[in-house]
């Protein structure tokens, strides 16, 4: 089946969380419709680019795009931007079930409100590894008041104007901003239905599946339904080892389901309740509303709303990554033997005297010439040509202090791959340039899922922490959290011909440099699309 969709991406007036603001929408919507597909289906999106001065990509977020790797919608790596007043055409295949994501992945545009689910059902007659009565959906994000053109200048100046922490946060599209604290020359009504809460109606006794994703910006969340424990059943497409969580930890990029049931007393309502943990909090909860029919659903619960794990218990996230693997029933067990490993510093740093992120000391730069283009047509002056770096120097480096230079260099370079070897990546945390600091970073890697070998505190050794992998039952995922000045180990097949980023999904910290691209089989990529050029050399 073929689904089409038309959207018309444009800047709106809106008040997700009460306080006016320029949002980009979908169809005059954020969060923008929800794709519904099932699996083997065709899903064509016509976009066209309303947004007047600012050019626009799509991404499709876990959908791996075998055979259309010239449709993954990421500006710079695999297309040249939309331009305003253009129309693209993206056309893909779902080839898997489960809960995906899009999202612009232009600049910082995904913060501004252009993003979505995709639901890609199994086939006819197929049954999945769990029941439920009702499906429902809760996309969460983070939201600021000021725009992300002014948080995206207060990033490259010198110094640095960090974004802060969020103003709100949303739960499909809805937060609360206390409209007291707004300042004298803004718009804010509490009263405006846009930001009334969020309300998940529940008939007692039915057992819901949730799919949960987050397109947070900058915070890791953390998502109780009060008194509800919740079933852990599927992340990033792929079904899990189900396993009872009192709150369940979510990333950037990241989806899971859960499973609940609605056997609390039906006399009341409860709280849904999104918490920022990593970071400390400088936002106020998140609020939603589970109403057991027949209550009002405005009723509000006779509680507070559950204050989640302390924001700083690093290992209470760390234990939840861990308690995640693969389903017995779908198994897809790792090729053994690794071809190449990857060994890769996340550091904050300075380039030029401006704050950056960097991949073993190289800042990664997005050239104006797509890499799919430019590999596919042999282009060699329009990026870097040297091999981006291996490794970095893992016996003398500390990861717990601020590196004593801490000047990087800026690079397009890239990791060109074999076509079909495994390949490992560990992504080493560190200590940030703030003493003391080190950030959660959740990694998501374009065009392929990977398995989660593995999580370690502290610096990983190479020719030793491999032998803690998970080589058994390991989970697969897109999107996967590096810890505070933790380890995180995964493997993957470079079997999908094309150029992919892979990268950290908190917004700035991208904007800011963090990610590297890879490419394999590029020989193999089939006939470019001329509707992905005209921009760069040619
Ligand atoms: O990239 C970042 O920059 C700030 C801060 O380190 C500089 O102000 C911060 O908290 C980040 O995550």
């Amino acid at each position: 089946k073929v689904h089409l969709h038309k959207w018309d991406i444009s800047y709106q007036f809106k008040s997700p969380d009460c306080m006016k603001k320029l949002a980009i929408t979908v169809n005059g919507e954020t969060p923008g419709p929800t794709i519904y597909a099932q699996q083997g289906d065709t899903v064509v999106v016509q976009v066209n680019n309303s947004l007047v001065t600012e050019n626009t990509a799509i991404h499709w977020h876990g959908i791996r795009q075998i055979g259309t790797p010239w449709f993954d919608g990421t500006e710079g790596v695999t297309q040249c931007p939309i331009l305003p007043g253009d129309t693209f055409v993206y056309r893909f295949t779902v080839d898997r079930p489960g809960t995906y994501l899009y999202h612009a992945h232009y600049g910082m545009q995904r913060s501004a409100g252009l993003y979505g689910l995709i639901q890609v059902a199994v086939p006819d007659g197929v049954a999945e590894p769990f029941a439920y009565d009702y499906d429902r959906s809760i996309v969460l994000n983070d939201w600021w008041h000021n725009s992300t053109q002014e948080q995206a200048t207060g990033l490259t100046s010198i110094p640095i104007v960090w974004v802060g922490e969020p103003q709100s946060i949303l739960i499909n599209g809805r937060g609360s901003f206390n409209c007291s604290l707004s300042g004298p020359n803004q718009v804010c009504n509490a009263t405006n239905p846009e930001c009334s809460p969020f309300v998940l109606a529940v008939v007692p006794g039915k057992t819901y599946r949730l799919r949960i994703a987050s397109f947070s910006s900058l915070s890791a969340f953390n998502f109780e339904i009060e008194g509800h424990n919740l079933t852990v059943v599927e992340a990033d497409g792929h079904y899990a080892k189900p396993f009872v969580v009192e709150n369940l930890t979510i990333y950037s990029g990241e989806t899971y389901s859960v499973l609940f049931t609605a056997d609390r007393d039906p006399g009341r309502n409860y709280w849904l309740a999104v918490n920022v943990v990593s970071r400390k909090p400088g936002t106020p909860v998140g609020t939603g509303i589970l109403n057991y029919y027949s209550n009002h659903p405005r009723r509000l619960p006779p509680s507070s709303p559950p204050s989640g794990p302390p924001w700083n218990d690093t290992d209470y996230r760390f234990n939840q990554s861990k308690a995640l693997r693969s389903h017995p029933a779908y198994v897809h067990p790792p090729p053994p033997a690794v071809d190449r490993s990857l060994l890769l510093l996340n550091t904050q740093n300075k380039v030029e005297g401006r704050v950056r992120w960097s991949i073993n000391n190289v800042s990664f730069n997005m050239p104006h010439t797509p890499y799919l283009i430019a590999l596919k047509k042999g282009l060699r002056h329009a990026f870097d040509q040297a091999p981006a770096p291996e490794t970095y120097d893992y016996r003398s480096y500390d990861i717990y202090i601020n590196q004593t230079n801490p000047n990087a260099t800026i690079s397009t370079s890239i990791y060109r791959l074999e076509f079909n070897s495994t390949v490992d990546v560990v992504l080493q945390n560190a200590n940030m340039m703030n003493p003391n600091t080190s950030d959660t970073h959740p990694w998501h890697l374009h065009g392929h899922d990977f398995w989660v070998l593995g999580f370690g505190m502290g610096k990983f050794v190479p020719g030793t922490d491999e032998k803690e992998f998970n080589l058994v039952d390991p989970i697969m995922k897109n999107t996967v959290a590096v810890h505070q000045y933790g380890w995180t180990a995964i493997r993957f097949r470079a079997d999908n011909p094309g150029a992919w980023a892979f990268h950290c999904h908190i917004e700035s910290h991208f904007f800011m440099g963090m990610g590297v691209v890879f490419a394999e089989g590029v020989d193999r990529v089939g006939r470019l699309p001329t509707s992905i050029m005209g921009c760069g050399h040619s």
